[in-house]
């Protein structure tokens, strides 16, 4: 009974110990080829070499996906374009590879994004690979591989060497038994595929991390994100940005998803201006460290009615994949992204019209673009 008492005190101690409720005492440390063992958090490896008035310096995994070249871009345009290295695991079109640093980083290999975090001297780390909902249903130890094991070692390297991470969540990190109209940021999170057990996983253990060992860890739940210049990597929102692709091409577009899925969208410069903000943000401001943010909302007939003021042939027809659409229906309609608006500002550019003119004046305009509006 007194060692089952002294027990009990040291982890009520540990709980209460900083303002998070958490004890920041240790930092999980994987020796090279041995089992993970335990050091003093003030442990004299530590590479603490970023001060305010330097550039971070800055890697980005799985970075050539939807956003992860946008993102180098922006990154690169604040702070410098060499202190910004974008990896993947594929080969890099020519104007990618040209554009700054690339490197192969498979986040699998822990020990090679070890070698690459202290070579470089990174101090912010966006860590973008995963396998999405579609994808990941389709191959599930993937993505189980890609999405949790790979997170685990993201999130050691990241404490081990003091980064500030950032681990992209997902509407998709909410489940049937969650409110989905609006969705609010603490409420039942009950996902019924692999990528959402893995993003709410990565939500949980970064938390833990930061309570536990003081792991600067920052994460916004993204709406289903519509690009121009790059496409989606096979999730259930896919379709929003297919429709501009297929309207401009031949007139015609067949959605998977039913005429009314309200699923939500933002426009990748909302989403990338939102991920710098977070990053930017005092740790003081942030009173969670893990944010919904929200721009629009809308169903596949709202956005053909809106597509077809620039396409007015555009037709539209319907055959549903079940599994996406099974996996939408799990999803929130609206979230609401209130907490972010008071701790750090945000604020979104884009609505529905904005981004359908911002799509259509991208990609060009073309015959079949009529001067309707
Ligand atoms: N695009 C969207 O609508 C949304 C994206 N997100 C999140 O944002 C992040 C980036 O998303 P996207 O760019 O759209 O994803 P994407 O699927 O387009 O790209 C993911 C990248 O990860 C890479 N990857 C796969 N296995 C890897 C490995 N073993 N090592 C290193 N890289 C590997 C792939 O090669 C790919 O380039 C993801 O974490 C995603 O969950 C969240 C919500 C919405
Ligand atoms: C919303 C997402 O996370 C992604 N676009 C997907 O549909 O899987």
């Amino acid at each position: 009974m007194p060692i089952v008492r002294n027990l009990g005190r040291a982890a009520s101690q540990l709980l209460q110990s900083s303002g998070c409720g958490c004890g920041v005492s240790l930092v999980p440390v994987r020796a090279i080829g041995v089992s993970p063992r335990q050091v003093a958090s003030d442990a004299s490896f530590h590479s603490v070499t970023f001060s305010e008035s330097d550039h971070p310096r800055v890697l980005i995994t799985g970075g050539l996906g939807q956003l992860g070249v946008g993102l180098a871009k922006l990154l690169r345009k604040r702070f410098g374009k060499n202190n910004v290295i974008l990896s993947d695991i594929r080969k890099p079109a020519d104007n990618v590879f040209y554009s700054g640093p690339f490197i192969f980083a498979d986040i699998l290999d822990y020990k090679n994004l070890r070698e690459i975090v202290v070579n470089n001297r990174i101090t912010w780390l966006f860590h973008y690979s995963a396998l999405l909902s579609a994808v990941g249903e389709a191959n599930v130890p993937l993505a189980r591989a890609v999405n949790i094991t790979g997170l685990h070692n993201i999130l050691d390297i990241a404490a081990e060497h003091n980064l500030r991470l950032f681990v992209p969540s997902t509407i998709g990190a909410f489940g049937p038994t969650s409110p989905r109209d609006p969705t609010p940021d603490l409420c039942i999170q009950r996902p019924r595929t692999i990528y959402g057990v893995s993003k709410v996983h990565a939500e949980l253990m970064g938390e833990y991390y930061h309570c536990r060992y003081g792991l600067d860890f920052r994460c916004l739940r993204y709406p289903g994100i519509i690009s121009a210049d790059s496409q989606p990597g096979g999730g259930t929102t896919d379709y929003a940005v297919q429709i501009f692709h297929d309207a401009i091409k031949t007139g015609k577009f067949k959605c998977y998803l039913r005429p009314d899925t309200r699923l939500p969208m933002m426009y990748i410069d909302d989403c990338l201006k939102a991920t710098l903000e977070v990053m930017d943000a005092p740790a003081e401001a942030l009173t969670m460290r893990t944010y919904n943010i929200s721009a629009m909302s809308f169903t596949p007939e709202e956005l053909a009615q809106e597509v077809q003021k620039y396409v007015p042939e555009l037709q539209m027809t319907y055959n549903v994949d079940q599994v996406r659409q099974a996996i939408a229906d799990s999803w929130p309609m609206n979230f609401d992204d209130s907490n972010a608006r008071r701790d750090w500002g945000w604020k979104h550019d884009y609505d529905l019209p904005e981004l359908v003119t911002t799509m259509f004046s991208y990609l060009g305009s073309d015959s079949r673009i009529a001067q309707a509006n």
